[in-house]
């Protein structure tokens, strides 16, 4: 069976990581799989009608097609919105593999897809001795990158894809996402990541107006992942 399973990270934190991977889900869930995002650490609260939600949590949910539990969805909701390891020691709570591994493995029992954005950058800490990139490897997933298109971009890029590689995993493909308009030589800049990242360019998502999954979905093609989906099956 093809295994449709990727970890999405970023350049960094609020680089369009969520906006991707709920194109991404808008994609497979349109090709008729079943298609669930997770965020297995979520951080930052917010009150909506009386509830407390994290937008991350609630957009992945929104873009898949699988109604799943929210404690498989997102296993660790922590209330601030700052790095998890420091969200968690304020509410006393401990970030643990065998939970985050037991919920994706639960989730992937109920879809053909799924879709895991990690949290900030690759290496965000979630606690004194474990980060966001034990987590992949532990999942095992291949990765994408959503590169936040701005001046500084390329340097976080290159590293992401270093540390990416060193821990043994695939660098599937990366998106670039164009979070500053104004920058100066944006295809000159796309041009040096696709030279030097090694990895399929599955998208360029213009600066939208209204950004949504479905917007930025136009602007994607997975069919460069069918070759990691199949060397994984
Ligand atoms: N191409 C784009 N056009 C317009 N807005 C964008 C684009 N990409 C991202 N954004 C906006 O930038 C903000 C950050 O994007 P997003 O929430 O997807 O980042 P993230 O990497 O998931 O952040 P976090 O680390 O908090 O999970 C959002 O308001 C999103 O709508
Ligand atoms: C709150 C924010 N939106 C993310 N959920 C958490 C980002 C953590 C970044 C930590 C860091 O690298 O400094
Ligand atoms: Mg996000």
């Amino acid at each position: 069976m093809t295994q449709r399973r990727w970890f999405v990270t970023g350049t960094d934190t609020g680089v369009g990581k969520t906006l991707v991977s709920s194109a991404m889900l808008s994609l497979l869930a349109a090709s008729g799989l079943r298609a669930v995002g997770m965020k297995p650490v979520a951080a930052g609260l917010e009150r909506v009608d009386g509830a407390w939600q994290n937008e991350d949590v609630e957009q992945l949910h929104a873009a898949g097609n699988v109604d799943a539990p929210l404690a498989l969805r997102c296993p660790y909701l922590l209330r601030a919105p700052m790095s998890p390891h420091l969200a968690a020691r304020e509410e006393g709570v401990r970030i643990e593999l065998p939970p985050l591994l037991s919920a994706f493995t639960a989730l992937s029992q109920r879809a053909d897809a799924v879709v895991v954005e990690g949290v900030g950058g690759f290496c965000v800490p979630f606690g004194d001795d474990l980060d966001s990139a034990d987590l992949a490897v532990a999942l095992d997933l291949p990765v994408i990158l959503v590169v936040g298109l701005r001046l500084g971009c390329l340097s976080h890029a290159l590293l992401t894809a270093e540390a990416v590689r060193a821990r043994g995993l695939v660098l599937a493909g990366w998106v670039a996402s164009v979070i500053e308009p104004q920058m100066l030589s944006p295809e000159a800049n796309l041009q040096t990541l696709r030279d030097r990242l090694g990895a399929p360019l599955l998208g360029v998502v213009p600066h939208l107006a209204t950004p949504d999954a479905a917007g930025a979905a136009r602007h994607l093609d997975l069919r460069a992942l069918r070759a990691t989906a199949l060397a994984l099956a």
